[in-house]
């Protein structure tokens, strides 16, 4: 079997060799003539697949090691006999992460608490589910926006957009990018969204870049319509528009989903796709190892203030991310193809916590207690 696959998507190497013989290629590099002859494609979200690239090729399948699969012609795959398959959920914990420590540093840097704050999700899925969990657990208010789910559930866990413009102070983004249709999310946030926000919010998108109007978020941030922007997803990214970037308080390069758990994940449900699709063993696929980082124990009885923020911050602070982005805007590509070693909650063991309450918030979002 021949298998192309992105060279940037990390744990494949010596583990994908298992099922054929595979050709390594940047993003940019996926030709008509690269994978004419290929049987299968593993791929992210950087290259766009459809008919310019597809048409006479054997293609049969195509795995983006990803959650998002708005790259993918998924009509002309549907109707050419081409099966493609994503990795849902594979990087939900990562992108929780990102979110909570992107909360605690924006509310240490202006000077406010999470705790009672008021937090309006739009797209409850995957990643909002894990989003409104590690909220909770910091005090938040947690208001959940999600139409298509409410009219398939009929659940009273939801509340409109509306009533999230009016009572949210931080409104997060957690749709796919759909462009037409009942439920379409392109440019949700736009003009009249910006100019209808009763509470002057902070506004973060780790979820697609065009499910906000840059020019319209421009505006709102230059005329105080909000207080603030988290933004890891860009419109036309990875040529990104530099006056927004300045304008943001966290800028960083589509990394949200970057931890090693989460690329290892989408690594495996990858192979694991491949495996179903020729009903071939899976057991070459247990070799994707993650490595652990240096010091993985966080000791509960030295941290000072907020406890759970200080643990939170331990596994990964966004202030990093943010500098290496705004000193070189240009490098947004290989920022993300270079990305250093990043672990979730659950690879940390938090030690020394004496109090039952304290234990339960920090199993429920992951952490391994001792
Ligand atoms: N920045 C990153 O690194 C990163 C990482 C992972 C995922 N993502 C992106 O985050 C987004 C969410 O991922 P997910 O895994 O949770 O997807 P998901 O499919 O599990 O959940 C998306 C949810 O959005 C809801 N939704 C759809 N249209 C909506 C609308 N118009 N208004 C409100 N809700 C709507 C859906 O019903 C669904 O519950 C996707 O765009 C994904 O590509 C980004
Ligand atoms: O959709 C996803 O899973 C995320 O946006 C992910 O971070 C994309 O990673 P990429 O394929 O761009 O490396």
């Amino acid at each position: 079997m021949k298998i192309v696959a992105d060279k940037n998507i990390p744990f494949l190497r010596g583990v994908a060799e298992a099922y054929g013989e595979v050709t390594y290629l940047a993003g940019a590099d996926f030709s008509k003539e690269a994978i004419k002859d290929a049987d299968a494609l593993i791929v992210r979200t950087v290259t766009h697949f459809g008919k310019e690239l597809l048409e006479g090729s054997t293609v049969k399948l195509i795995c983006t090691a990803t959650i998002g699969y708005d790259h993918i012609d998924t009509d002309y795959c549907d109707a050419h006999g081409i099966k493609w398959t994503n990795a849902p959920g594979c990087n939900s914990g990562s992108v929780e992460q990102y979110i909570a420590s992107a909360l605690v540093v924006i509310a240490q840097q202006n000077n406010f608490l999470l705790k009672g704050k008021t937090i309006g999700i739009v797209g409850v899925g995957n990643v909002g589910k894990k989003v409104a969990l590690v909220c909770e657990a910091l005090g938040m208010r947690v208001l959940k926006n999600d139409p298509p789910r409410q009219e398939a559930e009929g659940s009273d866990e939801f509340v409109s957009l509306d009533t999230i413009k009016k009572e949210a102070d931080i409104i997060t983004f957690h749709t796919p990018l759909v462009r037409e249709g009942k439920y379409a999310t392109y440019h949700l946030a736009d003009f009249a969204f910006f100019g209808s926000l009763a509470k002057n919010p902070i506004i973060i998108n780790a979820a697609r870049g065009g499910i906000i109007d840059t020019s319209a978020i421009k505006k709102a941030l230059i005329e105080k319509q909000i207080s603030g922007a988290i933004i890891d997803c860009w419109e036309k990214e990875p040529v990104i528009d530099l006056e927004y970037m300045k304008l943001v308080d966290i800028a960083t390069p589509h990394i949200a989903g970057y931890s090693a758990d989460g690329k290892g994940n989408a690594t495996r449900m990858s192979l694991e796709a491949i495996a179903d699709f020729w009903s071939l063993s899976k057991e070459p696929i247990g070799k994707v190892v993650i490595p652990q980082v240096e010091n993985p124990v966080i000791d509960w009885s030295i941290l000072n203030g907020d406890k759970l923020e200080q643990a939170i911050l331990m596994t990964y602070n966004p202030t990093e991310d943010h500098k290496r982005l705004v000193s070189n805007p240009a490098d947004f590509s290989s920022l993300r193809g270079n990305y250093p070693l990043r672990r979730e909650y659950l690879s940390y063991t938090v030690e020394n916590v004496d109090n039952a309450a304290d234990k339960a918030v920090l199993q429920k979002i992951g952490f391994i207690i001792k």
